[in-house]
C-alpha cells in the first residue's frame, strides 16, 4: 500500500515538537542564540529523543533546544507554518496542533502574541495547501496554576477560529487529574472541546479521572487503560477516542516494542482509536511511518485505514464544514 499517498489526519502533534532542525539553526542565527553545535547533523541528534529513553522524563528533556527559538513571534509564525507545509506534503489532510502557551513568553511576548503567531502561521500554510487545522491548549501540569484562566481567556480571541481545545501535558503522576477540576470547567464553560495526556506512563486511574472529573471527550495515549477495568469500560461505553502515537509510546517506554502497543487490541475490541504523531522531530516520524508502521505490525488492510481515518474524522474538534471536506477522502 502507498502509505504516503493516504489521505491522513493527525489529532496530536506538538508544535515544539515538530520543529526541523535546519529552521532551529536558521533562527537562533537570526536570534543572535549560540547553539551547542552549527552542524545540522548534531543538531537532529540532540532533538531526538534515543530508542533508548529510560521513561517520558528522558524524553521531554529533548524540548529545551527548540523552545530557545520559539520566543518571538516571527519564530513562532514560522514553525507553525512549516509544520503545517510539512504535515501538507505527505497528505495529511487535518492536523491538530498542540503547544504549551506559557513556554513562549521567556523574552517578553505576551500570551495574544503568541496566540496571535501560531494562528498566523497555521493560516498562512491552509491558504497555500489542502490542510486545514486547530490547535489546542497544552496546560504543563508541573508550571504554576495562577495564568491558566488568563491563556484561556486570551485564547478565546481564537476560538473556534484556530484555538478549539484545552490539554493537560508533562510528566505524569497518578492522582492529577483532581488539582485541575476548576480549569477543565472554566474551559468548558468558554466553550473549548476537551482532550487530556493521561494512561500514558502506566496509570489507568488517570484516564478514568481524566474522563469522569475533567471531562475529556479524548485522551492523549490513553493505552494503560489495558490494565484498568473501570477505565477501560469507561473509555468504550462513553465513545472517547484515544489518540495513540506508536512511536512515540515505544520512545518512552510506555511499551516495550511496537509488538506489544495495545492499539489492534483496542481496534478489534471497537475501542475509538486514532493514529497520531506526538512529535515529529522528537519521534524521528510522520503520519506517513506511523501508519505504515500500525499498518505493517498489525496486519490492517485499506478497509480498516478507512474506519481508523473516520474515527479520527468522528473525534477531530474541527467544524461541520471541515468534516465534511475531510470525508470526501473517505472510501
Ligand atoms: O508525549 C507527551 N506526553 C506528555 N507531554 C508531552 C508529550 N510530548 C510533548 N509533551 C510536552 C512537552 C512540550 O514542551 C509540551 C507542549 O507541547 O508538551
Ligand atoms: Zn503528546
Amino acid at each position: 500500500m502507498n502509505y504516503f499517498d493516504l489521505p491522513k489526519i493527525d489529532l496530536h502533534c506538538h508544535l515544539d515538537g515538530s520543529v526541523r532542525p535546519e529552521t532551529i539553526i536558521a533562527l537562533a542565527a537570526e536570534q543572535n542564540i549560540t547553539l551547542p553545535s552549527n552542524d545540522i547533523e548534531e543538531i537532529r541528534t540532540l532533538m531526538i529523543a534515543p530508542e533508548t529513553c529510560t521513561d517520558l522524563g528522558e524524553y521531554l528533556q529533548r524540548f529545551d533546544l527548540p523552545l530557545s527559538v520559539m520566543q518571538t513571534a516571527a519564530g513562532i509564525e514560522r514553525i507553525s507554518f512549516e509544520l503545517f507545509e510539512d504535515a501538507a506534503q505527505e497528505n495529511v489532510k487535518y492536523l491538530e496542533v498542540r503547544f504549551g502557551p506559557m513556554l513562549h513568553l521567556e523574552q517578553g511576548l505576551t500570551l495574544e502574541q503568541v496566540f496571535d503567531s501560531v494562528v498566523a502561521g497555521m493560516k498562512r500554510a491552509e491558504a497555500m495547501y489542502d490542510i486545514k487545522g486547530n490547535y489546542i491548549l497544552s496546560i504543563l501540569r508541573h508550571m504554576p496554576k495562577d495564568r491558566i484562566k488568563e491563556v484561556l481567556d486570551t485564547a478565546a480571541k481564537y476560538l473556534n477560529d484556530g484555538i478549539v481545545a484545552f490539554d493537560l501535558a508533562g510528566g505524569e503522576a497518578p492522582g492529577f487529574c483532581a488539582e485541575f477540576v476548576p480549569y477543565a470547567e472554566y474551559a468548558i464553560e468558554k466553550g473549548y472541546r476537551v482532550t487530556i495526556h493521561a494512561g500514558e506512563q502506566g496509570v489507568g486511574q488517570n484516564v478514568f479521572d481524566a474522563v469522569s472529573l475533567l471531562g475529556a471527550e479524548r485522551v492523549g495515549h490513553g493505552i494503560h487503560i489495558t490494565g484498568h477495568e473501570g477505565a477501560y469500560d469507561l473509555v468504550k461505553a462513553q465513545n472517547i477516542a484515544l489518540e495513540t502515537c506508536p512511536s512515540s509510546n515505544v520512545q518512552t517506554k510506555a511499551v516495550e516494542n511496537l509488538a506489544n502497543h495495545p492499539v489492534k487490541a483496542f481496534y478489534q475490541d471497537g475501542i475509538q482509536i486514532t493514529i497520531n504523531t506526538d512529535n515529529r522531530t522528537v519521534s524521528n516520524t510522520t503520519m506517513t511511518d506511523e501508519v505504515r508502521k500500525v499498518m505493517e505490525e498489525f496486519n490492517l488492510n485499506r478497509e480498516d485505514y478507512f474506519n481508523i481515518y473516520n474515527i479520527s474524522i468522528e473525534h477531530a474538534f474541527a467544524s461541520d464544514e471541515v468534516k465534511q471536506h475531510l470525508s470526501t477522502f473517505s472510501e
